[in-house]
């Protein structure tokens, strides 16, 4: 495809052989599937699983999936296909969508060569600082004229002189240079950037968002604990959990490595199973993906139960994939050996649960999630549904995900551990000290991500903390907010003991007044993706209140993140966001300084970009950005210094001489 890219037009079919390559152009699968490298476009250099497009009555199919959707069957421009699978009618085909400058690549080229216009003060000043010397300048220019047109002398060449003495040529020149050499800098402590004039506003930040998961986290969390929903709890048989935590990832081999999520990852190693592709000896098609089970003796000496699988392995023959907007993803699975078919999904737990037949989810189901979330645990759940094969025959995986995933059975928690990176807690001292706000958005579970802020020393152990529940209007009842303190939070001495139920929600209630509105107390709000979304639609007034003194955004969408940087903009904060995966994206390219962390070097999915993957860039970036900063000021005032005397000189002697 490579040699002939430039003759490629939108509408031409190109076949992938299954080689590396790099894609010239935006194409839509229509046949197979693809493993892509798609760094340069998220920054995430985790290998994504790009399936065919549906099959709709649509003539344009691709227009009627919403962009999360769509996405997940589009090859990007610029991005890398890693593996081509065909799906057994022959070799994979892509349609071609976009070329050129329309194409992802076109855009990361785009946003380096015209970057977003920067509303920046400092720039605005500077145009306004401009003016106000050129009507100087101008001033000079008629006092020339008058003294040198009664003396009778040549006006036109002293005219300019007094004119360009005014306004010196070089300011530009010295606004950027601070710039330039702190980007320098910068490249050698590995953060790069490609919009240089970002780095005076990152001068300004004084509130940066940060994502948690990979983030202020480490990426691998190690699996802590499996809680099935029912059964004995250790050591684990083998069963659909066994089957689910083999099977149910978007893992893939490369250079005989296996690859992908780190959740995926740590969840599949802890099944000690092993990955292979099909063959003859399993009578799959080379082209499947299967987890069988490993002859390993010590692991099976060690797990002796869960080694004991009536089952071989087993086949993945069909991914929905996982996304941010969804919190879940799921896989269509046949035992080898065997004609059933099998589906199984993980996810954020409520997610979960919600495509479970409810008398599958056990009672205590909160309780044993708030157990968890609490103590600052990642909590994953796995759900489980035999496909019936008559019914659901080799195409049951063409079917539509919305029919597949119904009617699940619920299996049980997957627990992991959330573990800070050392960095993240000094450098979130360190912008506290400098009284620059910190904020956490994730799209994990808020009480998970209230105990991470509380261990990051981003909310102070002396702190409240606030949940705000926002929720729809429903029926006849008007949307509502209600207030509740977070578990852990020490309620204040002063509270008056009250009994009764009712006395001790009034108490709590007129305690939030007090803290809320008198500021007596410290205090921090945390709220949900759903009751922001409730707080921008129904109480926008209320928002920016709220927004001044909250610390947790936890299930967050990609779209709800960069509506958070975007309303914190508009209370004119100077936004500073940190994050590392394809979820925030949005809110990277919206900040005032999106700082992506990644092993690329340049991605579309923020101007800013570090190779060093902890949050202590931000620090240094802030450092550097101030630096540039006072530098470019400083050259200024004494270009304008030098100018001005320049320009009382000129008019004296022109006075004198004449
Ligand atoms: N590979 C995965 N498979 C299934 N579910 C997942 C997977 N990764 C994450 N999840 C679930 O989806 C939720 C949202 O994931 P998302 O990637 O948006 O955010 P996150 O990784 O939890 O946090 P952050 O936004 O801080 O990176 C997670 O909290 C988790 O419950």
């Amino acid at each position: 495809v490579s040699e002939i890219s430039r003759y490629l037009v939108p509408g031409d079919v190109f076949l992938l052989d299954g080689k590396k390559l790099s894609l010239p152009c935006d194409a839509v699968l229509i046949d197979g599937s693809c493993i892509v490298n798609e760094g340069m476009l998220t920054g995430e250099s985790i290998p994504v699983m790009k399936t065919l497009l549906p099959l709709t009555e649509s003539p344009e199919p691709w227009k009627t999936h919403s962009m999360e959707d769509y996405r997940r069957h589009v090859l990007f421009c610029g991005t890398e296909v890693i593996q081509a699978k065909s799906s057994g009618r022959g070799l994979t085909r892509a349609v071609v969508l976009q070329t050129g400058f329309n194409t992802a690549k076109g855009d990361l080229v785009r946003s380096i060569l015209y970057p977003r216009p920067l509303n920046f003060q400092l720039y605005r000043d500077a145009f306004k600082f401009i003016v106000g010397l050129s009507a100087i300048g101008v001033l000079g220019l008629i006092y020339t004229i008058c003294v040198f047109t009664y003396h009778n002398v040549n006006v036109v060449a002293m005219a300019l002189l007094l004119l360009t003495a005014a306004v010196p040529p070089a300011i530009p020149a010295a606004l950027t240079t601070g710039t330039v050499y702190a980007q320098r800098r910068l490249k050698k402590k590995k953060i790069f950037c490609i919009t240089p004039q970002r780095i005076n506003i990152c001068g300004q930040i004084n509130l940066v968002c940060f994502d948690k998961t990979g983030t202020l986290t480490e990426d691998g969390l190690d699996l802590w604990g499996i809680l099935p929903s029912e059964g004995s709890r250790t050591p684990l048989p083998w069963g659909p959990v066994c089957g689910a935590m083999a099977s149910c990832h978007s893992l893939v081999v490369l250079d005989k490595k296996i690859q992908g999520d780190p959740l995926d990852l740590k969840m599949f190693e802890g099944t000690h199973w092993v990955i292979q592709k099909g063959s003859d000896e399993l009578k799959l098609r080379m082209d499947l993906l299967c987890v069988i089970r490993e002859s390993n003796p010590q692991a099976t000496s060690l797990f002796p139960d869960l080694f004991q699988a009536p089952v071989e392995g087993i086949a993945i023959l069909h991914q929905f994939p996982f996304s941010s907007g969804l919190q879940r993803m799921s896989v269509v699975s046949q035992k080898i050996g065997e004609e059933q078919y099998d589906l199984y999904m993980k996810g954020a737990p409520e997610t979960v649960s919600s495509f479970c037949r409810q008398e599958t989810v056990p009672s205590d189901f909160l309780e044993e999630l708030k157990t968890y979330t609490s103590q600052g645990f990642r909590v994953i759940a796995l759900a489980h549904k035999s496909l019936v094969p008559r019914k659901h025959n080799h195409v049951s995986f063409l079917l539509p995900r919305e029919e597949v995933e119904s009617g699940l059975e619920f299996l049980g928690l997957l627990v992991m551990e959330n573990r800070l990176k050392p960095e993240t807690k000094p450098v979130l001292q360190e912008l506290a000290a400098a009284r620059i706000r910190s904020i956490m958005v994730t799209g994990d579970n808020l009480q998970t991500a209230v105990t991470v802020a509380r261990s990051a020393d981003m909310i102070h152990e002396a702190s409240k903390v606030i949940i705000v529940e926002a929720s729809e209007p429903e029926g006849s009842a008007p949307a509502s907010i209600a207030w509740r303190l977070a578990e852990g939070s020490k309620t204040s001495a002063a509270a008056p003991s009250v009994s009764t139920a009712k006395g001790r929600a009034e108490a709590q209630e007129r305690l939030l007044h007090t803290s809320l509105f008198h500021g007596s107390c410290h205090y921090h709000f945390a709220m949900n993706g759903k009751s922001y979304q409730v707080l921008v639609k129904h109480f926008y007034s209320l928002l920016p209140k709220i927004l001044l003194n909250a610390t947790v955004f936890a299930r967050m969408s990609p779209g709800q993140k960069s509506s958070l940087v975007e309303e914190l903009q508009k209370l004119d904060y100077y936004v500073g966001m940190c994050g590392d995966g394809a979820n925030d994206c949005g809110a990277l390219k919206m900040a005032h300084a999106g700082i992506s962390l990644s092993e690329q070097e340049a991605s579309v999915a923020s101007p800013f970009t570090s190779q060093i993957p902890n949050i202590q860039c931000v620090p240094e970036l802030i450092r550097e950005g101030r630096a540039a900063l006072v530098a470019s000021f400083a050259v200024v005032k004494y270009l304008t210094l030098y100018g001005l005397i320049q320009f009382v000189g000129t008019a004296l002697l022109f006075w004198v001489s004449v």
